[in-house]
Formats: C-alpha cells, sequence, structure tokens
C-alpha cells in the first residue's frame, strides 16, 4: 500500500520524527539524498533499522519517493534553515499534485515562511512553517509542535503532527493549528528567544554560586535539586542539575567547558522582530548580548589583565541563597511576560489571532521551556488570556512578597563584581513596567531642543503636540 506520510532529510531531528511517526503506526516514506562523495545511503540505512517492525520505503530519489505517498500528500521537511529549505521545494515542485502539503519542520525565519506559503499557494501546494522544539530526544519522544499555514493545510497535515507530539496532562496533543502563514515560525522564534534568557539566567545565578560562593558544581546541583522540588521545576533546570554532576575522572566537566557560547540565530531574530512591533524584549535580548560578549573571549582575556579587578569575597551567603530561589522566579516570570505580550502584539500587527493560553499549553510539554511555571501560565491564561501576566492576581501577590529577594540578589551581585544581565534587565523591566512616572519626558524635552521633535503635555489633551525653544 502507499505511504500515508513523507519526510526529507534524516539529520538528528529528522530521523528521530520519522522514527516517532512509525512508533504511532504510520507507513511513512522517507528520502535523503545521496551526500557527495559519501558511498553510505542514508535513507536505506534508515530503512533497514525500521522495516522489520515498521511499514517504512526509503528513497535517495524524488520522484519515486513522492509517487510511493498517498494523496492528498503530506511531505515534512526536515532541512536546514534557509536555503536547502527552498532548494528541496524546487525540486519537488514539478513532481507534486496540486493539494499537496509541504510541512516545513526546521527553524525557518517567518518571514521565509510567509514567502513561501505565498509562493506555493499560487501553485495550489500547501504549506504548513512547524516550529518543533524538544531536540533530538523530543523528536522521538514527542515533541512540542507549533504549525502556522492555512486552515486546510493544517486539515491534511495536522493529524500526523498531533500524533506524534507530546502529550500535556489532560493527555491532549502538545501541537494545534496557531494561526495564518508564518504565525508558527513566529511562535517558534519567541520561545527560542525565552530559551536563551532561561538558559541565561541559570547560567548567572550558576555562576554567582561557583565564584562569588566559592560553592562546588555538585553543591550547586544540590540548590537546584532543592529549588525542583519546591515548585520551579523546569526541563532546563533538569539538565542543569544533571551536567553539574557530570565528572570526568576526578574533574567535574563543566569546569572544562570553554566559555564561549554558540548560536544559530532565533534568539536574535527574536529581538529584531520584537523591536519592528515597537515592543520590549529586555531579558532576551540581553541573553543574546551576553552570548555575543561571551565569543569575545580574546578580548575578556586582555580586559580582565588590564583591570586586575579584585572581585569583592564577602556576601552573607545565608542571606543571598534565601534571596536566589526566589530572584530566580521572579526573573523567569518576568521573561515570560516578555514573551507572551510580544506574541499579543504580534498578533495584532498581523492580525493572527494567536491563543496565548494555547500556546502556554502546548509548550507544557515537549518542549525546551516546558517547566511547573509554563504549566501554572497555561492554566492563568486560560481563565484570562488577553492581559499581561505581570497583572494577574497571582503574579501581582508573588511580586508584592518577593520583589526585594529580585532587587537584592541583583544589586549583591553586581557590588561584587559579578555579571547578571539577564536578572538586572529583569528588575529594570519590571521597575518601569510598574512605574506609572517613567524617565521619559526628559527624553521627549531633550529631542524637542535638538530636533524639534514635539512633546506631549500631562496638563494638555494628548492629541495637541508643543515644541519649546529651550535655549530661550
Ligand atoms: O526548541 C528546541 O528544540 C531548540 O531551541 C532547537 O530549536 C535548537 O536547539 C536551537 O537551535 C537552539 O538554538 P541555538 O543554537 O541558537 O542556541
Amino acid at each position: 500500500p502507499k505511504s500515508e506520510v513523507g519526510l526529507i532529510g534524516l539529520g538528528v531531528m529528522g530521523k528521530s520524527l520519522a522514527t516517532n511517526l512509525l512508533s504511532k503506526g504510520f507507513h511513512v516514506s522517507v528520502y535523503n539524498r545521496h551526500v557527495k562523495d559519501q558511498e553510505e545511503d542514508i535513507a536505506k540505512n534508515f530503512v533497514e533499522t525500521q522495516s522489520k517492525t515498521h511499514n517504512v520505503l526509503g528513497f535517495d530519489e524524488l520522484l519515486p519517493f513522492v509517487s510511493s505517498i498517498k494523496s492528498p500528500r503530506t511531505i515534512i521537511l526536515m532541512v536546514n534553515a534557509g536555503k536547502p529549505v527552498d532548494s528541496v521545494i524546487e525540486a519537488l515542485l514539478p513532481i507534486l499534485s496540486k493539494g499537496d502539503c509541504i510541512v516545513d519542520g526546521g527553524n525557518s525565519h517567518y518571514l521565509k515562511t510567509i514567502e513561501r506559503q505565498k509562493y506555493l499557494e499560487e501553485k495550489e501546494i500547501h504549506f504548513i512553517g512547524a516550529g518543533i522544539s524538544g531536540g533530538e530526544e523530543g523528536a522521538l519522544k514527542g515533541p512540542s509542535i507549533m504549525p502556522g499555514g492555512s486552515k486546510e493545510a493544517y486539515r491534511i497535515s495536522g493529524r500526523f503532527l498531533e500524533a506524534i507530539a507530546a502529550k500535556d496532562k489532560s493527555n491532549n496533543p502538545c501541537c494545534s493549528y496557531v494561526g495564518p502563514n508564518g504565525s508558527g515560525h513566529y511562535v517558534k522564534m519567541i520561545h527560542n528567544g525565552i530559551e536563551y534568557a532561561e538558559m541565561q539566567l541559570l547560567a548567572e545565578i550558576y555562576h554567582i554560586q561557583r565564584f562569588l560562593l566559592k560553592k562546588t558544581p555538585e553543591q550547586i546541583s544540590d540548590v537546584f535539586s532543592s529549588w525542583k522540588a519546591s515548585g520551579n521545576s523546569s526541563f532546563l533546570l533538569e539538565i542543569t542539575i544533571q551536567i553539574l554532576r557530570k565528572k570526568e575522572n576526578d574533574a567535574f566537566l563543566i569546569d572544562k567547558v570553554l566559555d564561549k557560547a554558540g548560536q544559530k540565530g532565533t534568539g536574535g531574530w527574536s529581538t529584531v522582530a520584537a523591536l519592528e512591533i515597537g515592543m520590549p524584549i529586555n531579558t532576551i535580548s540581553e541573553a543574546v548580548m551576553a552570548r555575543n560578549l561571551s565569543g569575545m573571549k580574546t578580548q575578556r582575556n586582555n580586559a580582565s589583565e588590564i583591570y586586575q579587578f579584585k572581585k569583592q569575597k564577602e556576601v552573607d551567603e545565608v542571606v543571598l541563597m534565601n534571596h536566589l530561589q526566589k530572584a530566580f522566579q521572579l526573573t523567569s516570570i518576568i521573561n515570560h511576560a516578555i514573551g507572551f505580550d510580544i506574541l499579543q502584539k504580534a498578533s495584532e500587527e498581523y492580525r493572527w489571532e494567536l491563543n496565548v493560553s494555547e500556546i502556554a499549553r502546548i509548550w507544557t510539554n515537549g518542549c525546551i521551556i516546558r517547566s511547573d511555571l509554563m504549566e501554572k501560565i497555561a492554566d492563568l491564561f486560560s481563565d484570562k488570556k488577553d492581559t499581561s501576566l505581570l497583572l494577574l492576581p497571582d503574579i501581582v501577590e508573588t511580586f508584592k512578597k518577593n520583589l526585594d529577594s529580585l532587587t537584592y540578589s541583583v544589586s549583591k551581585g553586581i557590588e561584587a563584581g559579578y555579571p547578571l544581565p539577564v536578572m538586572s534587565a529583569a528588575v529594570n523591566y519590571f521597575l518601569t513596567y510598574t512605574a506609572s512616572q517613567s524617565s521619559a519626558n526628559l527624553l521627549q524635552a531633550q529631542r524637542d531642543y535638538f530636533g524639534a521633535h514635539t512633546y506631549q503635555r500631562v496638563d494638555k489633551p494628548l492629541s495637541e503636540h508643543f515644541h519649546t525653544d529651550w535655549k530661550a
């Protein structure tokens, strides 16, 4: 019989997703091109590993691959973002039939997805841009999937995506129709932005304990385990607990890892996308900047030689440790609030009608930012989705009780000479967000002084704009 679904690209994620599809009982066709100068037939090898137990067909030519799939076809692309996606689409076009559906499951830029969907629509080929999160293990056992495109495209391909997705606490798939055109990849981009800042937050709290409080990686892992036990659990906290315990002979492996962070771009894209719609993205942009700065290792070595700063040694460890967990919790809430506010604004700007409560629900399992907090956010938003997280009564209560822990931890850390870019971005964001009077009145006066940009007045109708000759 013909296959029900096809998958192109048997790299780390593609192979895991194909195995996941087979484990759900689907008849699957897989395709992988012959890698230049490599004898290995990747598709053939995959079939050999799977065909004893599953209905799988493997191809290294597109025509027989496409013909092996039942119409209307769903073909999932798991190739690197960028040009590879376009070249596979171009190769497929002459052999697809009208009404077939291509699902791009890579980390593509949402503007490219909008472009590709328009291009294919003219050729009556459906296109879904699906954010897929969870890494290799997630793809195999159940990722979180954020599909965007036409409802008709989702009607054709959605059942495959929902079947392989992780399940939430009510056993519903962590996959549902997000919205039109590029909305799926946009939501994944912001997911990654939140991920960047959550990772940086854990790194800052690890760093303070390691170098200011002189704790061993194992002791820090114990601290994080206690936080996990007290309702702050998350996938990222969980892997950090394991990472900090990892030894190589008698040494902790983490101490051998070079402090230069890589990035493939989604954090930076989030920052640009937020700036384009005039939204603040403090925690996420600081996480991107921290990665950029970490990349300047030579300059940092040089500068630390020149400055010879003596880091403060003395700090009241008990007091700081009491505050750090709450500071972690509050920073994480602010980071998530920033991410969801951007999604709500983008939904307005691009008329995507995003459902943030549903997005929080599909992020409760399978994805990298799954956490106890996300479960709570999904519940909170299910009652009241059109407001900012920071204005919900529960959250307001938490901040009223614990804000001093965040301000204390940030000021103590910086005073001691340790950078806390995401924690300080969070506290600055929160103090501005909750201040009815900000410092922007002086900015308006300065802009009017040198550029006659005019300003509004607190004592006049806001429709009126004023200009003053400040030199007179
Ligand atoms: O949600 C996920 O499964 C990950 O985010 C995944 O998409 C990937 O690992 C990112 O590429 C990491 O981003 P950087 O490589 O930029 O850290």
